[in-house]
């Protein structure tokens, strides 16, 4: 229950987080409508330093919807939304970021033609100087990108080179790294692998890894069970705006995971059916009642 087991890069990979520790970001029974539109209900799910949360769920599930309430661009209409024990409603992302909690969204707000320094410090400048003589401080900024970068792990040969010449996956790094240095507790990740090959998915889960390892709590969105089975330590599928499943590590393997994923309850019942269709291979497909998991628990996140 509580042994490690090592993931695909080498990271510790913990079944649960000791039972005495306080999750930094915790949500019950919470839920969001839109008008009359429930897009989320009844969701329960906790969020521990040093620990991968990882968030799944197929279009339109409400995850978009979830991290909105967490960063602060939503607020929760049901249930209750905590961090660090206290309630609390954002009114705005600034308001999440001043708690810690950074989000990286999949389209990175990043000037392409910039430098990769100047990406990494946009809207929060290293100046120097009295004023009214106040400059950038453009040496200690490139020296300190690169410094953090490294520390991450990225080695970049040149801090001039504009963000949008480095792959999606490297690009993905430098907004973990700089979300890092400027003191996020919880960071939450957009589907950062959606868009990227297997190899550069492989470099951002190695990033994500490095974060945990840093300590901080990770909320991992994607649609991907493979990417996450990977790096989580806690598994959480929506379906239709409600938790269908919420699993430590020890409790859900990669199979059950990707069935629930893979719509492996519709799929089942789907079987029958496609199997009269000529050229349709049911061969791989659940049987109704092979998707065993355990679904939310009141014990989400510390089972
Ligand atoms: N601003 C909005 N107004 C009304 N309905 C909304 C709004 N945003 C989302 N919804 C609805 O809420 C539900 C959940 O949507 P959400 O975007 O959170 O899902 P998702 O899991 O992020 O999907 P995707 O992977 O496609 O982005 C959907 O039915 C969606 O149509």
């Amino acid at each position: 229950m509580t042994g490690n087991t090592t993931g695909a890069h080498g990271a510790a990979l913990k079944d649960a987080p000791p039972a005495d520790e306080r999750p930094v970001i915790e949500m019950k029974a919470a839920g969001k409508s839109y008008g009359n539109i429930r897009a989320l209900h009844g969701v329960d799910l906790s969020v521990y330093a040093g620990n991968v949360t990882c968030v799944l769920g197929d279009n339109g599930a409400g995850k978009s919807t979830l991290i909105k309430i967490v960063s602060g661009l939503h607020q929760h209409t049901e249930g209750e939304f905590l961090v660090d024990g206290e309630p609390v409603r954002f009114s705005t992302p600034r308001e999440a970021l001043d708690k810690g909690i950074a989000t990286v969204y999949q389209d990175l707000a990043v000037v392409p033609l910039m430098p990769v320094w100047r990406n990494f410090f946009l809207g929060s400048e290293m100046t120097k100087g009295p004023w009214p003589l106040r400059r950038l401080d453009i040496e200690q900024m490139k020296k300190t990108a690169d410094e953090e970068l490294r520390n991450m792990g990225i080695v970049l040969d040149d801090m001039e080179q504009p963000i949008g010449t480095l792959s999606g996956g490297q690009r993905q790094c430098v907004a973990i790294a700089r979300a890092v240095y400027f003191g996020a507790r919880v960071l939450i990740l957009d589907e950062p692998t959606a868009a990227l090959g297997v190899k550069q998915s492989g470099v951002v889960l190695k990033y994500i890894a490095a974060a945990r390892e840093k300590g901080l709590g990770v909320i991992f969105i994607t649609h991907n069970p493979h990417h996450a089975y990977m790096v989580g330590d806690h598994f959480s599928v929506l379906r239709l705006g409600a938790m269908e499943l919420s699993a430590s590590r020890s409790d859900v393997s990669l199979e059950e995971l990707t069935n629930h994923m893979a719509g492996g309850t519709e799929l089942a019942s789907l079987k029958h059916e496609l199997a009269q269709v000529r050229g349709v291979d049911v061969e791989g497909l659940p049987e109704e009642g092979d998707l065993t998991a355990p679904v939310a628990t009141s014990s989400e996140g510390k089972s």
